[in-house]
Parts: structure tokens; C-alpha cells; sequence
């Protein structure tokens, strides 16, 4: 039996049903999302509440108990190099011995194959993404001797290589300073007006709102999502984070 709503071309992306446990405990419950294509999306919620496993999930990083996740109709693994990622940057090995272009370059490596060398026109597209994010002169430093920013510009760069429709960032302005957080916005809301379709785990409600134009708000459900201008507003913040609310945000 086929079952036509797996494969949903229309959905940037689109999940069914998706629970997932870590060891027995579900941390997202029961979750239908859909986030259409060319928007600019805010995944918040309180501290674990499954926003990052979301993200890890619908990657395919985490095994889910039940449900599906689709990729403009696509599994992520069909999607390969198409989705960019920039996980959350204390998730990363920074230690591993290598450099900020290697970094970039290996977004290459899924259109030129991983057994072809890069060519000079490879290597330069690699350098004109670090341009982008204003990281031109850090080519040859090891990655370990980065600010947290850099670090995240850097893979910001990865991901523009990719030339992937669909990026997904968790936390990318965590611990950045207002410049880097700067470069980090308009660079992400260029990508989006060229049409691509950016998902972003965010944590500063007071930002939401001039930032983002789709918003998903979750406490392991899902409580809201839609246009920003439909979903942002007391009642569902409320709904998700409860009486921390008045703590972190002036809300409308
Ligand atoms: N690998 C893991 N093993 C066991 N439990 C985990 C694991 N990763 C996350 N959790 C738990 O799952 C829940 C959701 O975590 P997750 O990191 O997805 O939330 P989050 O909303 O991204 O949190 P934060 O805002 O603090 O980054 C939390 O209770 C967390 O402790």
C-alpha cells in the first residue's frame, strides 16, 4: 500500500507523527509539522524541550520510536549534501586538527566526490563563501583557534557551499557578540529571500520577531506553529514555557 501524504514536494519540511524517546523518556511527543519552502523559521521553546533533537531527528542523527520526516517529499538520507547543517557549537570536536578551509571544503565534497580532488574553482568557491561571512583571512587557522562566532561563521560558510536548499542551525547566535550576530541574520535572510528555506533553533524571544517570519513553538508537542504574526502571542508562549515566561521576554 502506498501512502501519499509520505511524500509531500510541497512542505520544505514535513513531519508525521515523530516520537522519540532517549532511554524509555519521550522527549518529543506525537509532533505533524510542516514549514513551507523560502521562509525563515524559529524553532523555540524552553530548555529541553526537544528542539535540538528535532533538528537531530528529522536529520536522521536520532532514531525515532515512530513517525516520518520528509525533505521537500524527500528522506533527509535522499536529500544527502541538499540539507545544510550547523549543529550547536558545543556539540562539534574542536579539537580535531583541521583548518577553517578544509572545513569549508568538505561541503564540497558531496557534489565533486569524496575521491576527486576539489578543483581550483572548487577551492575558490569555498574561499568566496568565507568572504560571505567575513572569514576570508582565517583560511589556513586551525578551527580549535576560533572564537565560538568564527567557529559558527565557518560552518555558516560550509553550508553556503552546499549550495543546499533547506539549512537547518541550532543555536547559531548562542554565545556570539550583536557584529557577528549581524552577519549571522542578513547573511541567513539573503538566503531566504533567494529563496531557500532556513530552520532555526532560536533562544532570545525578544529577537523572534524581527528575525523570522515562520515560528514553531514546542514543549515536547507541538504548540503552535505557522506565520510568525499568527503563532507569536501570549497565549501559546505561555503554553509552552508557563511561568519562566515573564522571566525572559516582554511578550506582546
Ligand atoms: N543523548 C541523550 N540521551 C539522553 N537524553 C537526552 C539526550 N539528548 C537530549 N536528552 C534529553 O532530551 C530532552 C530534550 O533535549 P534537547 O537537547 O532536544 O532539548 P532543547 O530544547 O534543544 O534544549 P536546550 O534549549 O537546553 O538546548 C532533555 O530532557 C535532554 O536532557
Amino acid at each position: 500500500m502506498t501512502d501519499n501524504s509520505l511524500h509531500e514536494p510541497q512542505w520544505a519540511l514535513h513531519i508525521e507523527d515523530l516520537t522519540v524517546a532517549y532511554d524509555a523518556t519521550p522527549v518529543l511527543w506525537d509532533i505533524d509539522l510542516n514549514i513551507p519552502p523560502g521562509v525563515m523559521a524559529a524553532v523555540v521553546g524552553p530548555n529541553g524541550s526537544g528542539k535540538s533533537t528535532l533538528l537531530k531527528t528529522a536529520l536522521g542523527l536520532v532514531r525515532p520510536v515512530a513517525g516520518h520526516v520528509r525533505f521537500l517529499g524527500r528522506t533527509a538520507k535522499q536529500m544527502g549534501a541538499r540539507i545544510g547543517y550547523v549543529p550547536q557549537r558545543h556539540s562539534v570536536d574542536w579539537d580535531f586538527p583541521t583548518t577553517v578551509r578544509d572545513v569549508v571544503e568538505m561541503g564540497l565534497y558531496a557534489q565533486v566526490g569524496w575521491f576527486r580532488r576539489p578543483s581550483a574553482a572548487d577551492r575558490q568557491r569555498a574561499l568566496d563563501a568565507l568572504a560571505e561571512v567575513g572569514m576570508q583571512d582565517f583560511a589556513d587557522r586551525q578551527i580549535s583557534r576560533l572564537s565560538g562566532g568564527q567557529q559558527q561563521r565557518v560552518f555558516i560558510a560550509r553550508a553556503l557551499v552546499q549550495e543546499a536548499p533547506i539549512i537547518l542551525l541550532d543555536e547559531p547566535l548562542a554565545g556570539v557578540d550583536a557584529t557577528t550576530e549581524n552577519i549571522i541574520m542578513s547573511l541567513l535572510q539573503r538566503l531566504r529571500d533567494l529563496g531557500r528555506t532556513i530552520i532555526v533553533v532560536h533562544h532570545d524571544l525578544t529577537t523572534v520577531q524581527s528575525y523570522f517570519d515562520w515560528m514553531v513553538i514546542m514543549n515536547v508537542r507541538v504548540i503552535a506553529q505557522g506565520p510568525l504574526h499568527q503563532v507569536y502571542n501570549q497565549e501559546n508562549l505561555h503554553a509552552a514555557y508557563g511561568r519562566q515566561l515573564a522571566a525572559i521576554a516582554a511578550t506582546p
